[in-house]
Parts: structure tokens; C-alpha cells; sequence
């Protein structure tokens, strides 16, 4: 079968870019690559690793029957064209640090590397992994100028997201399954908020197919599975010694970019922009965002209790301190010369 120069182009493959080879870039490289969604450029500051990991991925195409093309690389420029990217790249935390404490060695790593990414791929959507994670998902949207000076303006705040409220979800979702001896299938988690021991799990927004599980158990036993969410990240970290969670950071992350590639509409808890929703902005948080082919094309503002509002708030200023933090790192950094 030959192709014929008149014959129309119907066989167009959409392209996903991961900063970040480490231990969730490559994850969700193979996700990604076995649910056949994308071809894939794996890019690394480790010379030869992104390329070795690629084509061990590659090998297990026939196996795993896809076709998807996974090149691994060094440089940017192998990365055009890229429909999402996604930054992955940086350093994780050790047992004992807290994610804010990784500010330092990781501002300007994403600083970098979504600049570099977006001017080859000038129309793709960002999603930030590297943490800490709304701050991370700020300094990319200045890192792209799609931030205004003025914060109340238009902003293309559909392009660029962090990763943090699906994972965060699906911890709250397995560990109400666990409680009640469900499925997770059958669970409907909510988390909101920062990606932090200040997150904000929704109880109330919570349910087991549909029953809200503040009907199903009790203060205390809500609490202790609220706890154990805010410190889901953590408790992975203590027991591994060596590095964070991958693979339900890969599947979560994984679920969005499905959301977009096929235009699923799917609602999902995201960073994002915020422009006064929650009485908030200026500030990247998790909220409940509709996710599509454009990106984020709607931010859900809930109707909040008091309590749980000033949650939202607290781990919003949480936030702010990181923000300024991270400038003055920047500021003062190699990378405010670049
Ligand atoms: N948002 C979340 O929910 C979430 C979940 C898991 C991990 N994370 C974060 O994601 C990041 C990566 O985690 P990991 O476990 O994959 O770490 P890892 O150490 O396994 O991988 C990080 C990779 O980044 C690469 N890297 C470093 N600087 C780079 C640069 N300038 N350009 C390109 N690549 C570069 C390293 O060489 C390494 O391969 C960490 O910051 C971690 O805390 C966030
Ligand atoms: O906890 C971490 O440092 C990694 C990640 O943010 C997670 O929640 O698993």
C-alpha cells in the first residue's frame, strides 16, 4: 500500500510532551502510550535515559498492542507541535520535608521548562505535576506571559492547570471504599483546594453511589479518612524512603489528558487561575473545573458552608506565602538572567 499525495491526511496522531522522564513522567509515558491516546516525547536532562526509556516502551508495543510512537530526547526541539505538555521535571520530596520545601530547587526548573516547551509548542495545553504544585502551576502561567498584568483581565486561563485535585480525590475515594468495604468504583470523592496538609476534602460532596458519606458514618470516622488524605502524599513517602507516589500520580494526571484528547467534558478538581471565584484571585488553587479539548472550560463555584469556605481561604494563603517566596527565589536566581 503505497500513499497517494492526493489522498486526504486521515491519519493524524496527537502528540504529548512530558518534561520530566523521573518516576511519574515515564509512568504516565506508558499510560498515556498503552491506552493508546497519544504519541509521546519524553524529554530529560539525563543524557541517554529518556531515549532508553523510550524504546523499552517502544518494545512493548506488540505486546501491549498500540502503535503509538514514544521518542525519548534531550532537546526541545523534538518536542514541536505538542498538542498538551506537561511538566513532570524536578526534584520529589524526602521523608521530613514538606512539599513547599522543594520551592527552591524546583521554581526554577519549571520556570524553564515551560518556557522552552511552549515556544516549540506555542498552542498546547500545560498541565504541572512538579510540586510544590499550585505554586509550580503560577509560575508557569507567568512563564508563558498568558498572565496579565492586571489580575481581573483576560486571561487563557484554559491552557495551563495543575495536577493535584484527582489524585487527591481518588485517595479521599480509596480510603472511604476501604472504610466502608466498596468498591472505589462506587465512590465519588471531592477534594479541594491546595496540594497540602491544607487541602480541602468535601465530606458533604462526598458520596457511596450517590449517598453523601456524612450520612453513612460518623464525625470521627469522617475525620480520620480526611486526615489521612491530607497526608496521603506523605504517608507514601515515609514508607518508600526514596522518592514519592507515581502511579496513581500518572493515572490521575493520565485522566485529565484523556478528558482533553477525546473532549470528554469530564468535571474534575484542578489548579487553576482563579479570577474572584471563591472571593479568590491572583492565586493558582484546586477547584472544580469541566475539562474538554480547549482545556478548562468552566470553573465550578459550590455553594460552601462557612467552615468549609474559610478552609478554602487559609489553604489559599498557604499558597500566596509560596508564591512570593518563589519570586524572590526567582528574583534572586540564574534564571531571572535568562
Ligand atoms: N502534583 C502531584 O500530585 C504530584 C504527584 C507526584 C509527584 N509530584 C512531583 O512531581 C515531580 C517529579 O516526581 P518524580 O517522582 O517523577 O521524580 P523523579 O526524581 O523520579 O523524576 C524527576 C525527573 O526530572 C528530571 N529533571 C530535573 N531537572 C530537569 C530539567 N531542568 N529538565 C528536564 N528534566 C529535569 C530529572 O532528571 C528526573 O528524571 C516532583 O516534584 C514531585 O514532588 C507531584
Ligand atoms: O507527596 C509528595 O511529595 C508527592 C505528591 O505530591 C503526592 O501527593 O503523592
Amino acid at each position: 500500500m503505497s500513499y497517494s499525495p492526493n489522498s486526504p491526511m486521515l491519519c493524524y496522531s496527537p502528540r504529548v510532551t512530558i518534561v520530566g522522564a523521573g518516576r511519574v513522567g515515564s509512568t504516565l509515558a506508558q499510560r498515556i502510550a498503552e491506552k493508546n491516546l497519544a504519541d509521546v516525547v519524553l524529554l530529560d536532562i539525563i543524557p541517554g535515559m529518556p531515549q532508553g526509556l523510550a524504546l523499552d516502551l517502544m518494545e512493548a508495543r506488540g505486546i501491549e498492542t498500540h502503535n503509538r510512537k514514544i521518542i525519548g530526547t534531550n532537546d526541545y526541539a523534538d518536542t514541536f507541535g505538542s498538542e498538551i505538555v506537561i511538566i513532570a521535571a524536578g526534584t520529589p520530596r524526602k521523608p521530613g520535608m514538606s512539599r513547599d520545601d522543594l520551592l527552591y530547587t524546583n521554581a526554577g526548573i519549571v520556570v524553564e521548562a515551560t518556557k522552552k516547551a511552549i515556544a516549540r509548542s506555542p498552542d498546547a495545553i500545560f498541565i504541572i505535576i512538579t510540586n510544590p504544585l499550585d505554586v509550580m502551576t503560577y509560575l508557569a502561567y507567568q512563564a508563558t506571559s498568558l498572565l496579565p498584568q492586571d489580575p481581573s483581565g483576560i486571561v487563557a486561563r484554559h491552557r495551563i492547570m495543575g495536577m493535584a485535585g484527582v489524585l487527591d480525590s481518588a485517595r479521599f475515594q480509596t480510603f472511604i471504599a476501604m472504610e466502608f468495604g466498596v468498591s472505589p468504583v462506587d465512590v465519588n470523592a471531592m477534594v479541594l483546594g491546595s496540594h497540602g496538609d491544607l487541602m480541602v476534602p468535601l465530606p458533604r460532596y462526598s458520596t457511596v453511589n450517590g449517598i453523601p458519606i456524612t450520612e453513612l458514618m460518623d464525625a470521627a470516622t469522617i475525620e480520620r479518612l480526611v486526615e489521612r488524605t491530607r497526608h496521603g502524599g506523605a504517608e507514601i513517602v515515609e514508607l518508600m524512603q526514596t522518592g514519592g507516589a507515581f502511579f496513581a500520580p500518572a493515572s490521575a494526571t493520565c485522566l485529565m489528558v484523556e478528558a482533553i484528547l477525546l473532549n470528554e467534558s469530564r468535571l474534575l478538581p484542578v489548579s487553576t487561575y482563579l479570577q474572584g471565584e471563591y472571593g479568590l484571585e491572583n492565586i493558582c488553587l484546586g477547584v472544580p473545573c469541566r475539562l474538554g479539548c480547549g482545556g478548562i472550560d468552566t470553573v465550578l463555584e459550590l455553594n460552601l458552608t462557612d467552615v468549609e469556605m474559610a478552609a478554602l481561604h487559609t489553604s489559599a494563603e498557604s499558597v500566596r506565602e509560596s508564591i512570593e517566596r518563589a519570586q524572590q527565589i526567582l528574583a534572586t536566581s540564574y534564571f531571572s538572567q535568562q
